[in-house]
Order: structure tokens, then sequence, then C-alpha cells
């Protein structure tokens, strides 16, 4: 356990009436109106919502990828805009992890240069057998000398997902990290993305539109117009469902 650890609280990220407004004047989009959240560290969450409910822009902003007009970001324990460039990208590098829809693997790298880049660039020794552990149970070992280009999706994810695991992040931020992969290829995603919770007490936190992909979280979280309109454990794709109907119908 780091030192910090020991006096922060359980939570791996919180937000407090976090306000993102893009524009200015009559054309101003209230993207995000004041959301304040806990994810609490040991837990996978899923965010949904209808198109332009905020999304990507909430998570965003907790990863320090965007900066709110408003409102606070608390990632382990330090609020993200009191921190400079420099020590955001340190931050960003050392306690968080990012799986992204299109993998976002660099091209020239083989496979096993790919999970361990983020490790090098934060000048981290690489835990060899935690690397080996991941590799083996994500079904990479035979590919390590892949490029990207000679990997199918679901094995691109797979490597992204040890890139985003090996430096042990306080958090995982995942924006809909099976939507580019058949169903076969997204539920092994999700199936291991649920085991990291599960056996490395990983936090994470996925965007996605999928009500399948969502049931393998701990919680859903419902944005409609910025805000959080619903809260739901323990989710079924059904409940889902229902909810994000509830949701789009017009009060
Ligand atoms: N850079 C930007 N400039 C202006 N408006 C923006 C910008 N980014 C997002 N918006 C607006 O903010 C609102 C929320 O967008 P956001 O992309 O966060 O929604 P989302 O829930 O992720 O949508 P989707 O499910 O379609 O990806 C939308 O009305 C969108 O048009």
């Amino acid at each position: 356990m780091r030192a910090d650890e020991t006096t922060a609280s359980s939570a791996a990220v919180t937000t407090q009436d976090l306000t993102r407004v893009y524009g200015s004047g009559a054309g101003a989009v209230r993207a995000l109106d004041g959301v304040s959240a806990s994810f609490a560290r040991g837990r996978f969450t899923a965010v949904m919502g209808p198109s332009g409910s905020g999304k990507s822009t909430f998570l965003h902003c907790l990863a320090g990828l965007d900066r709110p007009t408003s409102g606070a970001v608390v990632v382990a324990g330090q609020q993200l805009a009191r921190l400079n460039r420099t020590a955001l990208a340190k931050l960003r590098r050392e306690r968080m992890g990012f799986v992204f829809q299109a993998f976002n693997l660099l091209p020239v790298l083989t496979a096993e240069e790919n999970i361990t880049m983020i490790a090098h660039l934060a000048r981290r020794r690489v835990d060899r057998a935690w690397m080996a552990q991941l590799v083996a149970r994500l079904g990479l070992a035979d590919r390590l000398d892949h490029r990207p280009a000679q990997l199918s999706g679901g094995q691109q994810q797979r490597v992204a997902i040890a890139r985003a695991l090996l430096t042990r992040p306080d958090v995982v931020f995942a924006d809909e990290p099976t939507g580019n992969l058949d169903s076969r290829s997204g539920t092994e995603v999700l199936r291991f993305l649920r085991e990291a919770v599960e056996t490395e007490n990983a936090s994470i936190v996925m965007v996605t539109h999928d009500p399948t992909a969502a049931a393998y979280a701990d919680e859903v979280l419902f944005l409609a117009d910025g805000r959080i309109v619903d809260t739901l454990a323990e989710p079924t794709v059904d409940e889902v469902l229902a909810r994000l109907r509830r949701i789009s119908e017009p009060s």
C-alpha cells in the first residue's frame, strides 16, 4: 500500500459539482451540469446515457483530458485543477490507466513494447512477474512479438488492457472498450475487466452504450443533459434497458 493510500478515503475518484460549458453566450452548451460522484476503489462503474448526455465529457474531465468550467475532480487524493501540465501528465501516467474504443496502440511497437510503454515513460521498473500473469491471462503469450497490424481487434484491445493494468493504476478509464469488437471478443474483454476488479481490486470507470457491457459493472450511473439522473447497483441487462427507456421518455 502506498503511504498516501493509508489516509485517503476509499474513493479512487471523486467529483464535486462538476460543470463543463462549451462555447459562450446564446450558443453555450452545458455538457456537464453539476455532477457530484464518487468511484470507490475496487469497483467497476459503467456510465450510460443518451447520445449527447455528457458521458465523454465526464470521462475526459475525470481523466484530466478536459478541464471543467467549474467544480473539482480528485484522483488518487489529488485535485486535478491544482496540477500544472507536467504534474497532471505524471499523475495520468502513474495513477491512471486508459482503454479506448480505438485501442490506441503505437503501430511501430510490438505488443510487448506497447504493454511496457507507459511503465517505461513513468520510469518504473516493469514488474515482470505481473506482466507474465497479465499476458497469460489475456492469452497474449504467443503474440508479444507481433505489431498491432498483425493482431485481431480483440487481441489489440487485450494488449491495451495489459498496458493499462501493468502499472497497477488507481483507476482505469475505459471509453467504449467493446465498441469496435465482435461480441465474442467484447465478452472476453469484459470478463477480463471484471476479473481484474475481483482479483486485483482494480477500479474501473467505463463509458458504454451497450447494456450487456454495463451489466458487467457493479453499478451504473445514468446521465441525461449533463446530470446524474439515476443509478443502478448490481445491474442486469433488462433493468439497464428499462432505466434507459425511462430516461429517454419525454416527461
Ligand atoms: N468540443 C465541444 N464543443 C462544443 N460542444 C461540445 C463539445 N464536446 C461536446 N459538446 C457537446 O456537449 C454535449 C455532451 O457531449 P458528449 O460528447 O459528452 O456526450 P456523450 O454522452 O458522450 O454523447 P455520445 O453518446 O453521442 O458520444 C453535447 O451536446 C455535445 O454536442
